[in-house]
């Protein structure tokens, strides 16, 4: 049987758990707070970030890090990506020396530019053949509430691929092995940001084409972005790409998709961020989406804009101006 621990009680890590019990793995959550993982064990709810959802009693929580890895052959990252640095150098120290590291985790790391991958690895040195990524049209509410899913399980180990596969294959979830970390993990991040653009068009009260618009070229600056960094083409056609970047950006589900929605509709991020305690990726790695576009010469515009949003230096309404007035081009260029 799997020993998997989930670091992070969130809505994804705590429906990634609800997966992993479902595939047949015995799974310790680690939560930030006592009170929640007493709830947890206690009720089998988590009733802050998925209220109503019964949890496998085999799901147990704890605060203590050292007691969450024990013996741990998964160790499952699932924090906000600004915090992984911080949050794994502590647990470190606990994590079993020959366990798989696997990155929930859909976001780019501020002032380095680093893919989540990149992050495990500095700070656990812990190498290739033990790190992958989970990512794909994979929204924690529909997970918890079993509906069907499909997702990729990406690591440059295909052992490894085959490993965590097999520790999450549910009734219910149903992952494919690809070998292109890079390209996984820039989907999953850039999507975010899309998202947000998206979100942004449906608050200025825009309809489906301006929705699709933004979407195919959104896939189309996240392709260009992986092509220099090396990704594969075909991983931005699959779940992690255009499936992930479909499921957020149409679903009112994607906190990334509401969060565009209110800058659409004039809300400043101070205020939008006041009224959620859930995190949405897309506002912090714009930035460093961007950052690591310019560090290897890639035009990104939609992500340009909506970071110019973000840091409210663009209103909603001139970022659609600006997009729509950018010189006419061929549809394929920059490859
Ligand atoms: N929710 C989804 O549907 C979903 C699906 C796929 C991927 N993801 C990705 O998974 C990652 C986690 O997202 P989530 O949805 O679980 O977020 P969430 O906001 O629901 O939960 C985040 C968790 O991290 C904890 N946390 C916040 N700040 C922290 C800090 N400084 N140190 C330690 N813990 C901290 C919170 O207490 C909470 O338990 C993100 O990168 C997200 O993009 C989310
Ligand atoms: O709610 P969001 O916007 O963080 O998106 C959730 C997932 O990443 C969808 O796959």
């Amino acid at each position: 049987m799997t020993r998997a621990t989930v670091f992070g009680a969130g809505s994804w890590g705590t429906a990634f758990a609800l997966v992993l019990a479902d595939a047949g793995a015995d799974v310790t959550m680690w939560g930030r707070r006592p009170e929640l993982c007493e709830a947890i064990n206690d009720t089998h709810v988590n009733p802050d970030y998925l209220p109503g959802v019964e949890l496998p009693p085999v799901i147990r929580a704890t605060h203590d890090p050292a007691e969450a890895a024990h013996r741990a052959d998964l160790v499952v990252l699932a924090v906000p990506s600004q915090s992984l640095r911080a949050n794994l150098a502590e647990w470190a120290p606990v994590l079993p020396p020959s366990s798989a590291l696997v990155s929930l985790m859909k976001g780019v790391e501020l002032g380095t530019a680093k893919r989540m991958s990149e992050v495990i690895d500095d700070v656990t040195d812990a190498g290739p053949k033990r790190i992958a990524a989970v990512s794909g049209p994979n929204l924690a509410g529909e997970i918890a509430q079993r509906q069907p899913a499909a997702s990729v399980v990406a690591a440059e180990s295909e052992e490894l691929a085959q490993q965590i596969q097999r520790a999450c294959h549910s009734p219910h979830f149903r992952p494919y092995t690809n070998h292109d970390l890079v390209g996984a993990e820039l989907g999953g991040a850039v999507k975010n940001v899309i998202a947000l653009g998206v979100g942004i068009a449906v608050g200025l009260g825009f309809g489906d084409n301006a929705r699709a618009s933004v979407i195919t070229r959104g896939l189309a600056e996240t392709a260009r972005l992986g092509a220099a960094l090396g990704a594969d083409a075909y991983t931005f056609s699959g779940l992690a790409g255009l499936g992930d970047l479909v499921a957020t950006c149409m679903s009112p589900l994607s906190r990334n998709r509401s969060f565009g929605e209110k800058l659409g509709r004039g809300m400043t991020v101070a205020e939008i961020v006041a009224g959620t305690r859930q995190v949405a990726e897309g506002v912090k790695s714009c930035e460093s989406i961007l950052d690591l576009a310019g560090r290897h010469g890639v035009d990104m515009p939609i992500v340009e804009h909506v970071t110019g949003v973000v840091r409210g230096e663009l209103t909603p309404a001139a970022m659609l101006g600006s997009l729509l007035s950018r010189s006419a081009k061929p549809e394929r260029h920059g490859h």
